[in-house]
Parts: C-alpha cells; structure tokens; sequence
C-alpha cells in the first residue's frame, strides 16, 4: 500500500438521461473500515461504485467525492466490478497480474501464487477463463483485486456466485485481507452485511438509512447470536416498502 487508507466523503446526486438514480445523499466511508451497502435492484449501488472509482461516463454527477487527506483519488483505489470481466485469452495468473502488466511493472507471480493458493484456485493458475466454473471465475476476480494492493477497494456483489462454504472462506479471507484499508462492498446478502461491515447502511428510494452493525469484530462468526440478529433486522428492513 502506498498511501494510509482515508476516509471517503460521497455528498450529492445522480441522474442518467435526465432521470434521478439517487440522492442528494451523503455518504460517508470511515478510514480504514468497511462499509456494506445493500439496497433494492436499481436504486443506484453499483452507479454510485463507478462514480467512486471514476469509471461512469453515463452518469451526470452533482456534488463531491473528497478525501479525507485531501487528495485526489486516482491511483489509490482497485474496483471489483459485477460479473468477472476476466481476459478469455489469458490465463487465471495472466489475468490476476494484468494490472502490474497494464502499468508495465514486473509481475509478482510468487505472490500471484500465494493468493490463488489461499483461494483454493492453485490448481486453476494456467486455466484460462473458459474452462472455469462461475464460482471460480469470481475467485479469479476477486484475487486480481487483492493482489492491486490499493488502500481503496470498491467491491461489487463480489461473492454472488459462490456456494455457502466457499462464500463463509472468502469473506473471511477479504476481510483479513482488507483489514486496515477503506472499503465499499455492495452485497444483497443481510448475512454477509452483518458479517463483514464495520458500517452498514440501506441504499433505498427515499435516500440512506444507518443500521448499527453488531459489536464483533469484523469477519463476526456466522452463528454469533447478536451478528444473526442484525441480519435477521436488515432482512426485515429490505423486506419492508421503503
Ligand atoms: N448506462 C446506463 N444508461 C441508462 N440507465 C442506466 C445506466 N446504468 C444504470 N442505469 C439505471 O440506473 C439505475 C441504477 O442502476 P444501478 O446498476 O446503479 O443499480 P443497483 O442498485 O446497483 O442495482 P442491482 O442491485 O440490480 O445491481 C437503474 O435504474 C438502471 O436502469
């Protein structure tokens, strides 16, 4: 990591086309923290992602993006988009050393290596793209975010694909990861919300809800009663008309 991890302040609205997507809205990221979005389909979570990361031509964006040490964003930060966005032609280490080879710096293939191996996804280093499940593509994806070494990473729905098991391993694998750096992680999951976000917050039609995440530390065991609760209580939340 280059730089220290700062918090994140998003504050304004966005149209597409003329029409609303979201806001005005204020949302803040605590340095060093991570921060669960969830929200109903369409309301404007990945949007919001891709303005952070600069990456939204589409949007009309009104208002700042700053932070907290004052200055700018570009470089700092590593975006895992929805769905896997992988290279066919290269193979599972091509693909998760790409940036290194996009900003013509050596590839660490050791380290490469070693988070795939973590991963469970050893065996798949010369596979290409084609001949992976879902699942394991989302892997793929997820390791060429970690291994950008940002002290920013913005994550999109990153364990959709995955089985129960291997979404359990992964979160708590990202979150060991992660620790110490500033992240936003979309999910749809109230279970992965109170597992993993140190802030948790509803995205809804009617602007930005807060809803205390339980005390644990962060990744919370999957049974701890007061981790259940929370997502039994974002559950409800979602659950109800906004
Ligand atoms: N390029 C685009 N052109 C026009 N409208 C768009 C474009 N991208 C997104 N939208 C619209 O903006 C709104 C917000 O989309 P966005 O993908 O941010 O929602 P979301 O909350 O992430 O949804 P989901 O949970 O389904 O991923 C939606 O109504 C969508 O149709």
């Amino acid at each position: 990591m280059r730089s220290a991890p700062p918090a994140l302040t998003i504050d304004g609205s966005a149209r597409i086309g003329g029409l609303s997507v979201f806001g005005p809205l204020r949302l803040r990221l605590a340095a060093g923290r991570i921060t669960c979005l969830l929200g109903p389909s369409g309301v404007g979570k990945t949007t919001l992602l891709r303005l952070i990361a600069g990456v939204d031509d589409a949007t009309e964006f009104t208002g700042t993006i700053t932070a907290s040490d004052g200055l700018p964003l570009g470089g700092r930060m590593a975006l895992m988009a929805q769905g896997d966005l992988l290279l066919p032609w290269l193979d599972v280490l091509g693909n998760v050393t790409l940036g290194a080879r996009l900003r013509g710096a050596g590839r660490d293939t050791q380290r490469a290596l070693r988070i795939l191996d973590r991963m469970g996804l050893a065996d798949h280093a010369h596979k290409r793209p084609h001949a992976l499940s879902g699942g394991q593509k989302q892997r793929v994806a997820l390791a060429r975010t970690l291994m950008e070494d940002r002290p920013i990473i913005l994550l999109d729905e990153p364990f959709s694909a995955l089985d129960a098991r291997t979404r359990a391993q992964m979160q708590d694998l990202t979150a060991a990861h992660l620790a110490g750096r500033t992240v936003l992680m979309v999910t749809h999951d109230p279970a992965e919300a109170a597992r993993m976000g140190h802030a948790i917050h509803i995205l809804s039609e009617t602007g930005l809800e807060d809803v205390p995440p339980p005390p644990a530390p962060v990744p919370r065991a999957v049974d701890d009663p007061e981790t259940l609760a929370t997502q039994g209580r974002l559950f409800a939340r979602l659950r109800a008309p906004a």
